[in-house]
């Protein structure tokens, strides 16, 4: 394996069941992501772009093949082994910012800090950090609600890389948002990707933004295919 693979994928399979028939949605994906690359999975709806980041992502467990990560099989690991990597080493971001409506900006970049148990203090001195970053450190203490969509998921984004993931995993994180502020996000994202040396996956369908990235990948008869 290459030095600076993060993360691979190595013929991996996931099938459903549904009744009486077997949806096969991977098909022996092989796939790497490597340090410092943002990698867009721009495919039609249904082929299994969320099937595939979730395995990735340690949520779902493949039916066959393994996922490494850092070199580290997880197939076989247990659930809070597993846990724990996807807590430490893999951050996700999705369409909907799924933030805790109850806690301010800053309080919600902390939390997945404070989970790994690193002191409040670090843990809001990091999440400023990130918002400065991101360029909202003016609204650290606003509430979800009082944000407007595009902060939100630079908030969404700045608490997926809290504890300096290796990976990010994001499913159509700019989906919802018009394409002026779906590109300012992109580069917000993106910066932050070269800054950190973090691997990027991420499932688009605005060809624009996909075009803006290292590769561009599709998903063809559960098959992972340069596009
Ligand atoms: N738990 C499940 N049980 C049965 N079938 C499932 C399950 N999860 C997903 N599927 C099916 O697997 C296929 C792939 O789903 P997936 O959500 O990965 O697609 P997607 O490419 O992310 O789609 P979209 O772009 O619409 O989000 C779909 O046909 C879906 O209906």
């Amino acid at each position: 394996m290459a030095a600076d693979v993060v993360i691979e994928l190595k013929a991996v399979e996931r099938h459903y069941v549904q009744g009486q028939r077997k949806l096969t949605i991977l098909n022996g994906v092989d796939f790497s992501l490597h340090r410092g690359e943002m990698v867009a999975l721009v495919a039609p709806s249904g082929t299994g772009k969320s099937t595939l980041l979730h395995t990735a992502g340690l949520l779902e467990r493949p039916d066959a093949g393994d996922v490494m990560l850092a070199g580290r099989a997880c197939g076989r690991l247990s659930d809070d082994e597993r846990t724990a990597i996807r807590r430490n080493d893999i951050g996700f971001v999705y369409q909907f910012h799924h933030l805790l409506p109850e806690f301010s900006a800053v309080e919600n970049i902390m939390m997945p800090q404070l989970v790994k148990g690193l002191p409040a203090t670090e843990a809001r001195a990091r999440a400023m950090q990130l918002l400065d970053y991101m360029q909202i450190a003016k609204r650290a203490e606003h509430r979800p609600a009082e944000l407007s969509g595009g902060e939100q998921q630079r908030v969404a984004i700045a608490r997926a890389v809290a504890n300096a993931p290796l990976v990010l995993l994001a499913d159509e994180p700019t989906g919802n948002l018009d394409p002026t502020t779906a590109s300012y996000v992109f580069d917000a994202l993106s910066a932050l990707v070269r800054q950190s040396g973090l691997a990027a996956l991420i499932a688009t369908h605005n060809h624009e933004l996909a075009r803006r990235m290292d590769r561009r990948v599709t998903l063809s008869e559960g098959h992972v295919v340069p596009l």
